[in-house]
């Protein structure tokens, strides 16, 4: 039982959808929290605001929004000294630091197996000054997120970004980057480069068996060739349950800090959202925010 919550939404989302979901969610929560405070956002950044100035007056945050409104969260929660436990209430496109932590992804479905929820504390990573939840990435995928076109996301959803991702794929030039980590330097090309705290991208699962939200360390997948074979590679591996250690055209290390430069400036994806360029500086702390998760991979 949870005395005093506050519900993060994103007000920007259709608004009988808004409506359907939050009935949802007070309904299907209702037993467990005595009192609920609804905080609704009418612009950018003010999750990240809400979180940072409310938070600490509350033992639970729920954030009722997609990747962009949990990244905005955990931007601020992360600057408490502690912050309270979070639940996600998925009502994004892709939601894919909610299905890292497994969470249902239907409204009525998440608040009904409440009481099976644990409590993790989730590795979060930073890059420059910041933080993330799910990825870190620069080159193609840079480009899907700003070419997924608004208003195609309304109407098709996660469908969107695959379409966004393939026009991509026939621009996609190779950059030379320098890869800095303890392990030693790295001069080569790619045409994508993907550090991973989640497991799922663009709804894709990229689950690796060694992926784990608090094991102090990111995925990182270098993509060294846009096309047919990444492609190939890629609805291949959709049909097996982890990522496999050998890919053709796709390298896999495990790090916990590296520093990222890229001959020409490259701008940065964090969480589904362009937040900065490159150079980066990129490391995860472990064990850093408690989400509440539905115990499956963890
Ligand atoms: N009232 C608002 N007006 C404009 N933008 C907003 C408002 N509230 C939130 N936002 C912004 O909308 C962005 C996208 O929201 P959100 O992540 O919830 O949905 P999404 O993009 O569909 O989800 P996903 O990233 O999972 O695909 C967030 O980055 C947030 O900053």
């Amino acid at each position: 039982m949870y005395n005093k919550a506050m519900l993060i939404y994103n007000g920007s989302a259709g608004s009988n959808d808004i409506k359907a979901s939050l009935a949802e969610a007070v309904e299907g929560l209702e037993s467990y929290i005595n009192e609920l405070t609804l905080m609704k956002t009418l612009k950018k950044g003010d999750a990240e605001t809400f979180c940072l100035e409310r938070a600490s007056q509350f033992d639970l945050i729920i954030i009722m929004g997609g990747d962009g409104t949990v990244h905005e969260c955990v931007n601020g929660l992360i600057k408490l000294k502690e912050s309270p436990p979070i639940f996600i209430l998925p009502t994004g496109t892709c939601n894919d630091f909610a299905r890292s932590l497994n969470i249902p992804l239907k409204i009525d479905a998440a608040c009904e197996a409440f009481e099976e929820t644990k409590m993790i504390q989730s590795d979060i990573g930073t890059v420059n000054s910041r933080a993330f939840s799910n990825f870190f990435g620069v080159g193609l995928i840079t480009k899907a997120s700003e070419g997924t076109n608004a208003d195609l996301k309304q109407s098709i959803g996660k469908f969107s970004y695959f379409v966004s991702a393939l026009q991509s794929m026939q621009q996609a030039a190779p950059f030379s980057y320098t890869l800095k980590t303890k392990e030693g330097i790295e001069n080569d090309e790619a045409v994508m480069i993907l550090a991973m705290n989640g497991h799922s991208l663009g709804t894709t699962s990229l689950y690796h068996e060694k992926s784990s939200l608090t094991d102090g360390l990111l995925d990182i997948y270098l993509i060294r060739e846009a096309g047919l074979s990444l492609l190939k590679n890629l609805f291949n591996k959709v049909t097996s349950p982890t990522f496999p250690d050998e890919m053709e055209g796709i390298d896999y290390i495990q790090t916990s800090s590296f520093e990222l430069e890229i001959k020409r400036k490259e701008e940065v994806d964090i969480d589904g959202e362009i937040y900065l360029e490159t150079p980066a500086i990129v490391r995860i702390d472990q064990k850093t925010l408690p989400f509440l998760s539905f115990p499956i991979y963890q």
